[in-house]
């Protein structure tokens, strides 16, 4: 029997490469399903961050009329009461990783959590959500810039900054990790047989 197809809808490769990579991790190398691409630009609603998937997904289902995944991320300032939260792509996009860190200056907590929020709709358009979360602080970015605001995110428990740890590292302990290993489980149980 061949394997099922689930599309991740994502414009976005370093999300890609990382997604692969941790199905790979979890299934040692055989996994059960194929896990393609479709790069579409999805819309970017405002909300609660499960509501924002939730709409992400509906969209996605519309345009591949099977079996998706998307994800929304978020990154929280606690001393902004969450913001830029799930608007952080526009606050990177016009300030960089560098602006990111100047916008807290004015606040004595610097403690950020990212969050990974992932949906996964199933061939009739059922939706069920999934969240990691990975708490740390803002830093000066270091040189290094790999992905989005990875280069100001220092995950607690650690002296480096997501862009400066291997790639395996970060997907052991990452926001993405943690909610792709949910929507795992789920999968297990409910979906692949
Ligand atoms: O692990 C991460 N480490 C650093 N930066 C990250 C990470 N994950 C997402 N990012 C950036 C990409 C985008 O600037 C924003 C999330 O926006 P978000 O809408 O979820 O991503 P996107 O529009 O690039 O791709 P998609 O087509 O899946 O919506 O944070
Ligand atoms: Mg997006």
């Amino acid at each position: 029997m061949s394997k099922k197809n689930i599309v991740f809808v994502t414009g976005n490769v370093k999300k890609l490469e990382e997604v692969m990579q941790m199905f790979k991790n979890f299934y040692k190398d055989s996994v059960p399903f194929d896990l393609s691409n479709k790069n579409i630009d999805l819309p970017e609603h405002q909300g609660e961050r499960d509501e924002i998937c939730k709409m992400k997904a509906q969209a996605a289902f519309e345009i591949i009329k099977g079996p998706c995944i998307v994800e929304d991320t978020s990154l929280c300032f606690n001393a902004m009461g969450g913001l830029p939260g799930p608007y952080i792509k526009w606050f990177l996009k016009a300030t960089g990783p560098i602006g990111l860190y100047r916008m807290l200056k004015g606040f004595e907590d610097k403690t950020a959590m990212a969050v990974c929020t992932v949906a996964y709709v199933n061939e009739q358009g059922e939706v069920n959500i999934f969240s990691g979360e990975t708490n740390g602080t803002i830093i000066e970015p270091t040189a290094i810039e790999t992905f989005g605001w990875d280069s100001c995110f220092r995950p607690d428990g650690y002296e480096i900054t997501y862009a400066e740890m291997p790639k395996e590292e970060k997907n052991l302990i990452s926001h993405r990790m943690k909610a792709m290993y949910k929507l795992k489980e789920f999968l297990d149980q409910n979906v692949i047989v």
